[in-house]
């Protein structure tokens, strides 16, 4: 049988400045239930297509379906009814820096989803000791490490229930265990809840163990969309390039973090 599409982007194009495309003819399908990465270098367009996702900016020209609709013609009202059914995870977790965690997090199910105040304590706790939290409940975000935060921004994401659940780089700039474990975690909940998720990610290592499938985004368009093994088929030299070169080039973090202490 074949799954259910929540997004599709048809020949998307964006540009900031004339003549110098961000997005061109981009095409995009995201199934429900399924696990996707968006991978790309730096400047490839990553964060312009989840803010096209989110309908943060309008395309130039292209079609768009988030959840049935085209988000850019829906009224406020019908727009926040979309957006509630998407969780975000942004780059640093994004917190509100006067609430504690446990408000961060509470301000978030309030907000978007109708659990009673009942339910919403129960979750809270819940969901905080999934990700060793029990004690950060009542601290403030500038009092936490940032892998912590990043934790947190996960749990604000995932605590909705959301059908969608979109997580921007979400292991940039973290340690290579506490990248294994933040993983570990996504998948988890993910699992969970039962949610269809996107990352977005430069790292190729994070990319794969993140979902089978992988998008390679390049100069604002998906050349090829696959496991590893459907990726390198394609004959690609650009493809293949990345994925392989780039790799025996640059070194697993692991590999990185293990040369840097014998320095
Ligand atoms: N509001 C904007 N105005 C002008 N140019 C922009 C704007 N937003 C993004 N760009 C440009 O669009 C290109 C793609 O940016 P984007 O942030 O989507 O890439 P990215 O793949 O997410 O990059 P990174 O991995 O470095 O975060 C870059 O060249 C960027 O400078």
């Amino acid at each position: 049988m074949q799954s259910t599409k929540i997004v599709t982007l048809n020949d998307i194009n964006v540009s900031f400045i004339k003549n110098k495309p961000v997005l061109q003819n981009l095409d995009l399908e995201i199934f429900k239930g399924e696990s996707l990465t968006i991978l790309g270098p730096g400047g490839s367009g990553k964060s312009t297509l989840l803010k096209i996702i989110l309908g943060i900016i309008e395309p130039q020209s292209g079609t768009l379906n988030v959840f049935g609709k085209n988000i850019n013609s829906l009224l406020h009202k019908e727009r926040s009814e979309i957006l509630k059914k998407i969780g975000i995870a942004f780059q640093q977790g994004a917190l509100f820096d006067f609430m504690t965690v446990s408000e961060n997090i509470d301000f978030a199910m309030e907000n978007m989803t109708q659990f009673t105040q009942k339910e919403r304590e129960e979750r809270i706790p819940n969901f905080l000791a999934q990700v060793n939290l029990t004690h950060a409940a009542d601290k403030l975000p500038s009092e936490l490490s940032g892998g912590m935060r990043r934790r947190v921004g996960f749990i604000r994401a995932l605590i909705t229930n959301p059908e969608l659940a979109l997580l921007d780089e979400p292991t940039a700039g973290l340690d290579p265990v506490t990248t294994t474990i933040v993983i570990d975690i996504i998948h988890r909940i993910g699992r969970q809840i039962g949610t269809t998720m996107v990352c977005v990610t430069s790292n190729i290592d994070v990319a794969f163990r993140f979902a089978k499938k992988v998008a390679i985004l390049k100069d604002g368009k998906i050349i090829g969309v696959g496991t590893k093994a459907d990726l390198l088929n394609l004959n690609n030299e650009w493809i293949t390039n990345f994925l392989t070169i780039r790799e025996n080039k640059f070194h697993t973090d692991e590999e990185i973090d293990m040369n840097e202490s014998s320095v």
